[in-house]
């Protein structure tokens, strides 16, 4: 089970809460490295590594079938095209509290900065749709410490999910995560909770006991939390907020549109305006970089060809 932390990720972990003690950071959540690269040239400070995002990616529905060892290439593509700190969905895990250990580290050696677990039953789908099961409280816990021991940095960042709002209500979501911060969670994400008012009973009953965990605000679409924005979730207590799957819902269509208008005329004319130009994607790709690192490595001092 060794797997090395690489240097990347621990000064990233680090990164990550000296970011948060100081600012509410923004999470908008990447589903490739692109995406990835657009999110740090905007300007936000961190991302999120989405497990929907990640799922849809690779065409298949948030229901629990990618494997870890797809989520940690996945997410170590992502932290290879960028320099600011990740945090990854790890799910339920991938397993019992050995298997969430092996997770750990293989996302600590894929350079994130931490990852998120969640307290659904596999199989485990979107926190925002019917039908969820949670499993009991002291199993999640013994995931969480789990996780946390296997940490080899202990800036290793780890969000710990509960869904148990819609299944056993609100009450009962705040009795997890005092036992979740208790087993050694860094920050806490109540998941799918249903209005500002929800929000914020969760954070003053949280706080109640002490607890100063920060709190993750999941702003999604289409689900269950109404649309609130970072300075109203920052008023109500929280701040970590995710945007997981707005750039795919937004990227996908956008892809829909320019296929029915390809379909239907034939050309892609009318759409120039609202394209990514060659320019721009090379830009982003660093394209004339990497046009100069060659020129270097093939020239000698003369200027003639070193082949
Ligand atoms: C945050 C989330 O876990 C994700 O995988 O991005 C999803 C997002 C979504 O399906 O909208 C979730 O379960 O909320
Ligand atoms: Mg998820």
């Amino acid at each position: 089970m060794k797997a090395m932390r690489d240097e990347r990720g621990t000064r990233r972990a680090r990164r990550f809460r000296e970011l948060l003690d100081k600012q509410t950071l923004i999470l908008p959540g990447a589903f490739n490295a692109l995406t990835a690269m657009q999110i740090e040239r905007a300007g936000f400070h961190a991302l999120y590594v989405s497990g929907a995002g990640m799922s849809a990616a690779r065409g298949l529905p948030d229901i629990g079938l990618l494997s870890l060892t797809e989520a940690a290439y996945d997410s170590a593509t992502i932290t290879k095209a960028v320099a600011i700190p990740a945090i990854v969905d790890a799910d339920t895990g991938f397993g019992p509290p050995l298997a969430v250990m092996r997770t750990v580290k293989e996302f600590e050696a894929a350079g994130l900065a931490g990852m998120q677990i969640e307290d659904q039953e596999m199989p485990k789908k979107c926190g925002h749709l019917p039908g969820k099961r949670v499993v009991p409280t002291d199993d999640m816990a013994g995931k969480i410490r789990a996780a946390a021991d296997a940490r080899q940095d202990p800036d290793f960042f780890i969000i710990a999910r509960t869904d148990a709002r819609a299944i056993e209500g609100l009450e009962s979501a705040v009795r997890r995560a005092r036992i979740y911060i208790d087993a050694g969670a860094d920050a806490i994400f109540p998941e799918a909770l249903e209005s500002a008012d929800e929000f914020r009973t969760f954070a003053r009953h949280l706080a109640k006991e002490g607890g100063k965990a920060p709190l993750v605000a999941n702003m999604t679409e289409f689900g269950k939390t109404p649309y609130l924005s970072v300075a109203e979730f920052e008023e109500l207590g929280y701040r970590l907020v995710l945007f997981p799957v707005t750039a795919l819902r937004m990227a996908t269509q956008a892809v829909d549109e320019m296929l029915s208008e390809l379909k239907t005329r034939g050309s892609q004319r009318g759409l120039l305006e609202r394209m990514y130009t060659r320019t721009k994607l090379y830009d982003l790709l660093r394209y004339a970089d990497y046009e100069q690192w060659d020129r270097r490595v093939h020239s000698t001092e003369d200027g003639h060809a070193n082949r």
